[in-house]
């Protein structure tokens, strides 16, 4: 299995080098050169299977053979033994034909746990067999950052940066970054919004001196290990509902285009995936671009569902290299664009494709505080702001005809303001954080300039 870059100049690598390069080296995503697919057949077989021996089916397709089937089995028994339900991502029924994929039992209570804690050991064992450190980079809007500080502290071949944007993250999840106590842990708070946090981190990959000194790599969903370990639990879900022999429909709170995109490669991989659909807050730029063709940012607002305050989608760059049939010259044109202007036109054909597999709908704030009092008086179940913006859209676009599963990205203890607002009630975090907000914070502060980033990154970092 060879991995290509979405921007078409970089060289195309084997699943070890795509996973410690992060982003290629043209500014452009990894993304196999092709598809794998599962026969029906196949995916029925997964039925009755532990999440465990799904992940390894699914994720063995990707990795290819370049680490070893008893290494790479290992690898993920240990990293879903740090959750704490036995289904590792169990769904929830909350109505005939609703259900709620619970991805938060990790460690650090969101979807970020599901990919971050198989990634850690992946390149852990890569850099072990290399004999090799690695600078790790990433940033975040509050969920990515904690999961990756929880994956790889205390890993002794890698030093972890992570940038989140100053003031503007659940003060829940600026503890469990700014709490750890490993030495190989930086948490840096920029003078800025998530969007900048990520420029920052993409232009150090493109800044090919510094990349190359420090060791780069990215644990963002630009690292296509990320979006390989998602596409997992769409094939867990979809097989406990009856797939392959009945569609699912799947609805997913999005910011950075990764879960979604992920949902997307495991339709192309063959599972039947009837509805998918894009939930946005009230920063809505995909589901305006869905709806106009023009991919045009028009500043961040602050929401109650922090993750998706997000202007710059990450993986859309991937689905664009889809829509636009794999030509990378049509990729780097709106790339070049979005630098330039803030803005790209979709050209029709690729809209229409784009139409053709996904749907989009945007929840207010108003309308994410009310499904999280609605849910929780008709059902019992409470909500996290994030999973509310999918619960709403979802209702918008179910079909009788199939089961609608609702992503649920995160538990609501991360965001007990907005759960105390909308509803009244307070949200405990469970047991083992149950002394999180009074643990000691160590973080810096940084101006979104690149040259401090990598100044501070220079005298931190031990991969030189
Ligand atoms: C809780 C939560 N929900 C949803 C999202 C959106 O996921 P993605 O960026 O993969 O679209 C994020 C982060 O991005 C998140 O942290
Ligand atoms: N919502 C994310 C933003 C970064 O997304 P990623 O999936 O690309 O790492 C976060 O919580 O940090």
């Amino acid at each position: 299995m060879e991995y290509i870059s979405t921007r078409g100049t970089a060289p195309a690598l084997g699943f070890r080098d795509a996973l410690m390069a992060g982003l290629a080296t043209d500014g452009g995503l990894y993304v196999p050169r092709k598809w794998p697919t599962l026969s029906k057949k196949q995916i029925r077989g997964l039925r009755g299977k532990s999440y465990q021996d799904i992940a390894f089916e699914i994720l063995s397709l990707f990795v290819d053979g370049e680490i070893a089937d008893d290494k790479l089995k290992a690898m993920i028994d240990e990293a879903y033994a740090t959750f704490r339900h036995p289904a590792v991502v169990p769904l929830v029924q909350i109505g005939p034909n609703d259900f709620i994929l619970e991805l938060f039992h990790g460690t650090t209570l969101a979807f970020k746990d599901v990919a971050m804690q198989l990634l850690a050991r992946l390149m852990d064992h890569v850099l072990a067999e290399r004999g090799e450190r690695a600078t790790i980079v990433g940033a975040t809007s509050g969920d990515t950052g904690g999961a990756a500080i929880d994956a790889f502290a205390g890993r002794e071949r890698t030093d972890i940066f992570i940038f989140f944007p100053h003031g503007k993250v659940s003060p829940v999840q600026q503890r469990q970054m700014t709490s750890s106590t490993a030495s190989n842990v930086h948490a840096v708070a920029v003078k800025g919004n998530f969007d900048d946090c990520q420029n920052l981190v993409k232009e150090m990959f493109n800044d090919a001196a510094f990349r190359e000194k420090v060791k780069l790599s990215g644990v963002n969903s630009i690292n296509w290990a990320r979006i390989m370990a998602q596409v997992v639990y769409y094939f867990t879900a979809a097989v406990s509902l009856g797939g392959p022999d009945r569609k699912i429909s799947f609805t997913v709170p999005t910011g950075n285009f990764g879960d979604i995109f992920a949902g997307y490669v495991a339709k192309k991989m063959g599972l039947p995936i009837d509805r998918l659909v894009i939930a946005t807050n009230d920063n809505d730029i995909l589901a305006r671009t869905l709806k106009t063709g023009r991919y045009e940012m028009k500043g961040v607002t602050a929401t109650t569902s922090p993750s998706m305050d997000i202007q710059i989608s990450s993986n859309f760059e991937r689905l664009l290299f889809e829509a636009y049939d794999r030509d990378d010259a049509a990729v780097r044109r709106s790339m070049d664009g979005l630098k330039q202007s803030g803005a790209f036109e979709i050209k029709d054909k690729a809209l229409k494709s784009i139409k053709r597999e996904f749907r989009a709908g945007r929840a207010t704030e108003k309308q994410v505080a009310q499904t999280i009092r609605e849910t929780l008086s008709a059902t019992g179940y409470l909500l996290d702001p994030h999973t509310a913006t999918g619960v709403f859209v979802a209702k918008k676009n179910a079909k009788p005809s199939s089961p609608m599963v609702t992503l649920s990205t995160a538990h609501p203890a991360k965001f007990p303001a907005a759960v105390k607002s909308a509803c009244g009630i307070d949200p405990a975090l469970p047991s083992w954080l149950s002394d999180l907000m009074q643990r000691e914070e160590r973080f810096d502060i940084l101006e979104p300039e690149l040259k401090a980033v990598e100044t501070y990154i220079g005298s931190n970092a031990r991969a030189k």
